[in-house]
């Protein structure tokens, strides 16, 4: 079988974080999104335990830079969403960053309306949180169409700016847990519209590792622009009766109404076997990116 060049590089770039694949570190650096009380940090202490430096950050972005240069091993960003699907931005920046998949985690999601103590709902007229707050609980919010809702970098940083305005008009979505550290009352409970509103939170390191218990795998790859490439490809899973746990397609920036795919999938196997997938995957698709080999949460 003849590759491209782009194929090649495809897999030299795999073999190459094989190479430098490492234990996980027992005491490294966990940079998240947000500030205390985040569900960022929910995610981080349930990943890791309490005995950890977390190190609390501003924008996505901002973690993905910390953990590229060095200032800290891991870094926890949500990836997914249970009602309102991805979050694309860190899709991109996973590619943007090249870094490494080494573990996910899930985190119940129960919004609630926070306002300063003695606020009541009557008198709120703004509202701030992170956009997926305001997606995740549309419902409650549409009873509502007078609000202001201004947008912040996370749910818990809206929180803490609610509770230094000390402004009962002003109210901000995010959990329970943030309204105790903020000191905030909780005006409105479970505001979101599903009951088992979940959150996908990935672990994401400068390099791969060989972590105990691996078994979920994620790429991202592009197609040729032909009938079947799709079709062709996802029959190399269905042959090995590997188990599909997400296909997210995203716009190539640059390359108009062309598509690259992040796929998920399942399965107990080695890392023999998984280089024998990973070929025919590269035979099948333009170029693709290993992200990670990981304990599926
Ligand atoms: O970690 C937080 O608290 C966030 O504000 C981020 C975020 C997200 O981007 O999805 C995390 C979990 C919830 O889904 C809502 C918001």
């Amino acid at each position: 079988m003849v590759f491209t060049g782009e194929q090649q590089s495809s897999m030299a770039r795999y073999l190459q974080m094989k190479r430098q694949m490492r234990r996980p570190r027992a005491a490294g650096l966990v940079a998240y999104s947000g500030t205390r009380g985040s569900y960022a940090e929910e995610a981080c202490i349930r990943f890791f335990g309490e005995n950890r430096l977390f190190i609390p950050h501003k924008s996505f972005e901002d973690v993905f830079k910390t953990i590229t240069g060095g200032g800290a091993d891991y870094g926890v960003v949500p990836i997914e969403n249970s009602t309102t699907g991805a979050i694309n931005e860190n899709y991109d920046l996973l590619i943007r960053y090249q870094a490494a998949i080494v573990g996910e985690v899930l985190i119940p999601v129960h919004h609630c309306l926070l306002g300063v103590p003695g606020a009541a709902i009557s008198e709120i007229q703004s509202v701030y949180s992170h956009e997926q707050g305001f997606y995740q609980s549309r419902d409650f919010l549409s009873k509502y169409p007078n609000w202001t809702l201004v947008p912040y970098h996370n749910t818990a940083v809206a929180a803490k700016m609610v509770h230094d305005a000390a402004d009962p008009t002003k109210a901000a979505i995010a959990s329970q847990r943030a309204a105790e550290i903020h000191h905030l009352d909780v005006l409105a409970e479970s505001i979101n519209g599903a009951d088992n509103n979940t959150t996908r939170f990935i672990v994401v390191s400068r390099l791969l590792e060989n972590r105990p218990g691996r078994n979920k795998i994620s790429l991202r790859f592009t197609l040729s622009d032909t009938p079947g490439a799709l079709y062709q490809l996802l029959g190399i899973f269905d042959a090995e009766h590997l188990n599909l746990s997400k296909i997210e397609s995203r716009p190539i920036p640059n390359n108009q109404w062309h598509y690259q795919f992040f796929l998920d999938f399942i399965g107990e196997i080695d890392e023999d076997h998984l280089d024998a997938i990973l070929k025919r995957v590269m035979a099948h698709t333009r170029s693709f990116e290993f992200l990670g080999f990981y304990p599926h949460g």
